[in-house]
């Protein structure tokens, strides 16, 4: 047995996957092959999920009924709204509210989990049934904490644009749609990080895909992971009200000892790429509206960081002020994020199942040794 420690299990291969892969010095990332900036700029999120479930880029006459079987699942049962209308009543944490309610949804998918985890059609059918209905249970928590009824969803709208209809009761713009679609393209798998894994854990010990991703979104919800982004816009808004210049308050939060949320990653040594790709969408927005400020910190603060610790900007650094800036309340961007890596867990997952192992690792004991029992009523 090696004896090596590595905390965090940094560095450690716990698998082989072709799905996607990260070149941490060259700031590369890609999903089967296909470039991340070219996924973003021509790719629907409904064609991504395909590449990553099936293997390839769909036909259009491939990609027609895989949207069309998405869209019929987007529907959730009264039963689990109505969870979700205590949850937004009781003021639950959204990414909370979102792990119970996919939790929940197991009780009523058709397929049963008997057999299942030898079987990638259940498992991919249930994928597909978790991952169209994530935006219903979303965007429905929303609306019951607002004061307002859900609203159901629509057939004829792509993932993105009906997310956003059901959130705010109106279609939304074509240009704003797009942006929304490309933030889940650039969102949907990165390797091996946390919630993937959690995901898989669960997985490997033939449990089934609703804790898999229950697993995966309580994993994905944790400060250093995908509940950074939201810190990003509560700092960003910090700075915006105090007399604080970006640059004087990273000054201070690096003095401090503190972590500038969005930056700094496990893997990447440079700048995420799809940092590059949202910083160019939260400017676009920015100019669009004659609104530069959140960009401008933004920007800043970067500039600041690589000068001052040569630590670059993480995929929820640009995401937190583009999404600030179509609208989007702050909480939910962590359960955004969940909305589109479903997509990369459920591939894992499938991926995991075709070889599965029991993932188990050891830790090295370095408690007491041969100590003398003492019966409790002697103690
Ligand atoms: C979708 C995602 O999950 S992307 C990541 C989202 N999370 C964040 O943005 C939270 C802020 N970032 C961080 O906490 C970290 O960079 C992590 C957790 C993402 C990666 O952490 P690790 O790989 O464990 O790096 P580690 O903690 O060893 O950091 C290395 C050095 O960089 C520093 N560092 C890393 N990130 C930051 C940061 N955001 N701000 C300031 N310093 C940082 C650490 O203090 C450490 O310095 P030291 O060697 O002098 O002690
Ligand atoms: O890969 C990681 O560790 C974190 C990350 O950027 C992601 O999950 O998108």
């Amino acid at each position: 047995m090696p004896e090596e420690l590595r905390k965090g299990l940094e560095g450690v291969l716990v698998a082989e996957s072709s799905l996607s892969d990260i070149d941490g010095s060259a700031g590369r990332l890609v999903y089967r092959g296909y470039a991340i900036e070219d996924l973003a700029r021509n790719t629907s999120f409904e064609e991504v999920l395909y590449l990553l479930w099936e293997g390839h880029l769909p036909t259009e006459s491939e990609l027609e009924p895989f949207e069309a079987k998405m869209a019929e699942e987007r529907a959730v049962r009264e039963e689990v709204l109505s969870t979700v209308r205590e949850l937004a009543a009781a003021e639950e944490n959204p990414m909370a509210a979102l792990r119970t309610a996919v939790s929940m949804l197991s009780a009523y998918d058709p397929d049963d989990s008997t057999g299942e985890a030898g079987d990638g059609e259940i498992t991919q059918r249930k994928g597909r049934r978790i991952t169209a209905k994530m935006p219903t249970i979303v965007a429905a928590y929303k609306r019951l904490r607002d004061g307002d009824e859900p609203i159901e969803p629509r057939t004829d709208l792509s993932h993105a644009a009906n997310f956003l209809y059901m959130l705010n009761g109106e279609e939304p713009e074509d240009t704003i749609a797009d942006v929304f679609d490309m933030a889940l393209v650039v969102h949907a798998d990165h390797g091996i990080n946390a919630s993937t894994f959690a995901a898989m854990v669960t997985a490997s010990t033939l449990s089934d895909l609703h804790s898999s991703v229950t697993s995966a979104i309580g994993a994905l919800k944790g400060d250093l992971h995908g509940g950074a982004n939201q810190n990003v816009m509560r700092t960003l808004l910090e700075i915006d009200e105090h007399d604080l210049t970006a640059v004087e308050w990273a000054r201070e939060a690096l003095e401090s000892g503190e972590r500038i949320p969005g930056f700094g990653h496990r893997v990447y040594d440079v700048k995420d790429p799809r940092a590059k790709i949202l910083g160019a969408k939260s400017k676009a927005l920015g100019k669009a509206a004659d609104e530069f400020k959140w960009y401008s910190y933004s920007r800043a603060i970067e500039e600041f960081m690589a000068k001052e610790t040569g630590i670059a900007p993480n995929v929820d650094f640009y995401s937190a002020s583009m999404y600030y800036q179509m609208g989007i309340p702050i909480d939910l961007y962590t359960p955004i994020f969940a909305m589109s890596r479903v997509g990369g867990w459920v591939a894992h997952v499938l991926e995991y199942q075709e070889d599965n192992r029991l993932i188990r690792p050891r830790a090295r004991y370095v408690g007491p040794e041969d100590r003398e029992f003492v019966r409790i009523d002697q103690r």
